[in-house]
């Protein structure tokens, strides 16, 4: 589990988060929501140890985090951190250089999965395209944790639905992953728990499944009650 406990974080005088706590378990797809610039990048870069928060302390699994969490958890940025002159093979050769958990055959099967051609350079790749590239360098590492920024951000309908369906499939099973977006209608059927975010601070965390059997509300009519009241 993924704990992350009254956190607090200010860049200069802006006070981004103001004691943001909220778990993420392991088998399920948390989603983090707000609008743009409420801080949830910075969130993920606290639970990497990237960014060092002023206050509040993040456990992953009881211990707290530190950059050599790395073992157990990745983040997916939102842009491709690869060379542009490098084949998507090539990209796959540096990852199994550098991570003891590459796992080659599910990055096999994800290449599949995207229908991404190995030969292919990081430079030339659609936005989509890049997207998944950038999905399947961080998929493919055997970690229990997997944290991705936005990962549906600005790419077409079909790349967004082959997306999805990685959500879905065996690719992501038994792992605990944590999403950002402001894009919610693609996803809302693949996520276990919502945490929404307002002026550095959780407005509210729920489980959606209950709320729609316990109360027949969809994610998106929660939404519109808690930012409209
Ligand atoms: N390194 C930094 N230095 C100064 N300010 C920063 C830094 N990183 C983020 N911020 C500010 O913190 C706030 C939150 O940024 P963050 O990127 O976490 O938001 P976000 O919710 O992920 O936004 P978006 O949806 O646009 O990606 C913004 O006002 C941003 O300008």
């Amino acid at each position: 589990m993924i704990e992350v406990r009254d956190i607090k974080k200010k860049f200069g005088r802006k006070q981004v988060l103001n004691g943001v706590s909220f778990t993420a378990n392991k088998g399920e797809i948390t989603c983090l929501i707000g609008i743009n610039g409420v801080g949830k990048t910075t969130i993920l870069n606290a639970i990497m140890a990237l960014t060092p928060v002023n206050s509040g302390e993040i456990l992953l699994d009881g211990q707290k985090v530190t950059k050599q969490s790395f073992e157990k958890i990745t983040f997916i940025p939102d842009a491709i951190t690869m060379i542009p002159q490098m084949t998507i093979a090539e990209a796959m050769e540096f990852m199994d250089d550098y991570y003891d958990s590459w796992n080659q055959d599910r990055a096999t099967e994800l290449l599949g999965f995207f229908k991404l051609k190995q030969e292919e350079k990081i430079a030339s790749l659609s936005k989509g395209n890049t997207a998944k590239v950038n999905l399947l360098l961080g998929l493919a590492l055997d970690v229990d944790y997997i944290l991705m920024d936005e990962p549906f951000s600005g790419i077409d309908i079909f790349s967004r639905e082959q997306i999805a369906d990685v959500f879905t499939s065996h690719l992501i099973e038994g792992r605990g992953v944590i999403i950002t977006t402001h894009e919610i209608s693609d996803i809302e059927h693949l996520i276990d728990k919502v945490v929404l975010l307002d002026e550095g601070i959780v407005l509210k965390e729920f489980n959606s499944e209950e709320v729609r059997e316990s109360e027949g509300k969809s994610v998106v009519d929660v939404m519109r009650e808690v930012y409209k009241a």
